[in-house]
């Protein structure tokens, strides 16, 4: 079993990197319209816009909604980079401890939190960091957390076609702890489980012991 956590660095180039793709692309389209809309945001949440401090707002709220949705306008193909590789072997490999931010489509207020990434190989593996990219594919969008969850797992077995893939996250809603029921403490895990991980309770548990212990040290 391999297990491998991503470290300072691979987040370092995956924003810089990601900053200067298609999400700024996507960015710049997004921006004019955004621009306006927050321009009338703001006078209908009773600020006015013409003060120093909100000045440049609507054009900073533009590019942050520009990146914070950069995943519609990637793909799956787009992120991994063809960085697909034969390899021997058929062992459990988990990237764990990748950090996600998504908007919750009901509130278009963030959810954030880590997600766990577990795949048994069938002659196919995948460069370690497009794991995290898979993740941020995903999460750039207006979400539920369970969709994330289900579409991260569905793309591993589209470019790998392995044994079994897991996927746990961990997420933290803001709507739920700022407005709402204001529940300051409470979190929400959800999981895919596909092929040997759903048919499997022994690989099931490997998985899940791996992963829990990361949630005990916390
Ligand atoms: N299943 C799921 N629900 C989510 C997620 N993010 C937010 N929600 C929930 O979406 C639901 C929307 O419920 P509504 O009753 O339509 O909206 P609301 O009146 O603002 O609900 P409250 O948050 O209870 O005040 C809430 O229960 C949220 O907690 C998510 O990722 N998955
Ligand atoms: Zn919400």
């Amino acid at each position: 079993m391999t297990t491998t956590k991503p470290t300072d660095t691979d987040f370092d180039l995956l924003s810089s990197d990601q900053t200067a793709g298609s999400t700024a692309e996507h960015s710049a389209a997004v921006q004019p319209d955004l621009k306006v809309l927050t321009h009338d945001w703001l006078s209908a949440i009773g600020e006015d816009p013409e003060r120093e401090g909100l000045l440049k707002t609507p054009e900073r709220v533009a590019k942050a909604w520009g990146f914070l949705t950069g995943g519609y306008t990637q793909t799956l193909t787009d992120v991994t980079n063809e960085a697909v590789f034969e390899a021997e072997g058929s062992e459990m490999v988990i990237v764990k401890d990748i950090e996600f931010y998504s908007m919750c489509e009901h509130h278009m207020l963030p959810f954030y939190g880590r997600a766990h990434i577990a795949y048994i190989p069938d002659g196919k593996i995948l460069g370690l960091s497009k794991f995290a990219r898979i993740v941020d594919l995903y999460a750039r969008r207006l979400q539920v957390q369970e969709r994330i969850t289900t579409q991260i797992a569905d793309a591993v077995l589209e470019l790998l076609a392995p044994k079994g893939v897991a996927v746990l996250m961990e997420g933290v809603h803001l709507c739920m702890a700022m407005r709402g029921v204001q529940k300051q403490n409470s979190s929400t895990t959800t999981s895919a489980m596909r092929g040997l991980f759903k048919d499997d309770a022994r690989t099931r548990a490997e998985f899940m012991s791996v992963v829990q212990g990361t949630l005990r040290s916390r």
